[in-house]
């Protein structure tokens, strides 16, 4: 087994290395604070942000990326969207061998409307790891681990990096698939947020599950229009980054994005929903990025541009709602007929 570098020490980076302790590896979990890094080696707990979850000995913190990262054939990023460059920069001063690189981090960069991959292949030369490996899917950390059955998906433009990010992560709880759709892969995982924030404003307004049922459903064909439009497969959209991952952050109070959309729905602002949550809501972000992206290719997104009211254009949710109830007639398989052709126009 080998010695692995997590650099990113919330919730997701915590439970990852939790996976790859189990897998026997030696695993150094980098955080940016001095002092978490010494709670982490003297308690086996991240107190903050997984603090119910015993760590195996063989995961170890590090502040000094450096010492992180000497020595180890792979490097996992779980940073939040917002830091990844930065991390990302952090890294490539430091690493100078070749690693297998994987990133689990769901999100969009607004304006640049990069995904993280190519933020990444853009601040570190792919010379040092070939092409990156995103892994997504329904995971929430608090029950990764807890060791419940958790399925995955790994991509990556050379299919064979997958498959060596596939035999780092599975085992008996933590099932790990492949799928070379990088681009519907990484789409998935971080579009989902942003109709989490929208199951959430729904469930905060106790309209039901009818509204959430139609929420998901109508947020999956949504981000398939946009996805497809993007060059994924929109097969991908049906699989575990795709509608799995929705089910999973649209309907559990573990989703940090469902809780915030949730207080939202209830009625606090924006700012006091982000100061209460003090942990990453990407779809806030994501929100503002798949908006300019919808607007840029004149892609109709209107779950998106309601959810984009209300959080930068502080439009009442109840009247947002109202507005996407009573928008023009649709055929529901509109998407679909343009993909299939005939057999779906009627
Ligand atoms: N939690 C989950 O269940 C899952 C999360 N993800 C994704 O994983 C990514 C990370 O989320 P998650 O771990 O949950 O987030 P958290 O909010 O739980 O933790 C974020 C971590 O990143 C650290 N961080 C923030 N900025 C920097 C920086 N500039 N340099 C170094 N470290 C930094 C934070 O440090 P500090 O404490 O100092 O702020 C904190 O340790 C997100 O994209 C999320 O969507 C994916 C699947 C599941
Ligand atoms: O991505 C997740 C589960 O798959 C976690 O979602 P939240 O960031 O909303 O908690």
């Amino acid at each position: 087994m080998g010695k692995i570098a997590v650099l990113g020490a919330g919730s997701w980076g915590t439970a990852l290395a939790l996976v790859l302790a189990d897998n026997k590896h030696d695993v150094r979990l980098w955080t940016h604070r001095e002092e978490q890094a010494q709670e982490i080696n003297k308690t086996h707990r991240n107190g903050r942000y997984l603090k119910n979850i015993q760590l195996p000995n063989n995961v170890v913190a590090f502040s000094n990326m450096s010492e992180a990262i000497e020595d180890v054939t792979a490097v996992v990023l779980v940073v939040p969207t917002k830091a990844i460059r930065e991390v990302s920069i952090q890294l490539k001063d430091t690493l100078n061998h070749p690693v297998t690189l994987i990133h689990a981090t769901k999100g969009l960069e607004p304006d640049s409307l990069k995904r993280v991959s190519e933020m990444i292949e853009e601040e570190i030369p792919p010379a040092l790891y070939g092409n990156v490996v995103v892994l997504s899917g329904p995971s929430h950390a608090e029950e990764v681990g807890e060791r419940h059955p958790t399925t995955v998906t790994v991509s990556s433009k050379d299919i064979e990096k997958a498959k060596k990010a596939q035999d780092l992560f599975i085992n008996e709880n933590f099932r790990v698939y492949t799928n070379p759709d990088i681009v519907g892969v990484e789409l998935g995982g971080a579009l989902k947020n942003i109709i989490a924030l929208g199951a959430g404003i729904s469930d905060g307004l106790d309209y039901g599950d009818n509204a959430k049922a139609a929420l998901i459903t109508r947020g999956l064909a949504e981000i398939a229009r946009l996805g497809t439009s993007m060059g994924a497969n929109p097969l991908t959209f049906a699989g575990l980054t795709g509608v799995g991952d929705l089910i999973v952050t649209c309907t559990s109070p573990h989703s940090r994005n469902w809780r915030a959309g949730n207080m939202l729905g209830k009625g606090y602002d924006l700012d006091e929903v982000l100061e209460q949550m003090g942990m990453v809501v990407e779809g806030v972000r994501t929100t503002k990025a798949a908006y300019q992206l919808a607007t840029s290719q004149n892609i109709e997104m209107p779950i998106t541009s309601g959810i984009h009211k209300v959080l930068f254009n502080q439009e009442k949710a109840k009247d947002v709602v109202d507005q996407l109830m009573t928008r023009g007639k649709r055929h529901e398989m509109e998407d679909l007929s343009s993909i299939l052709g005939d057999r779906f126009t009627y």
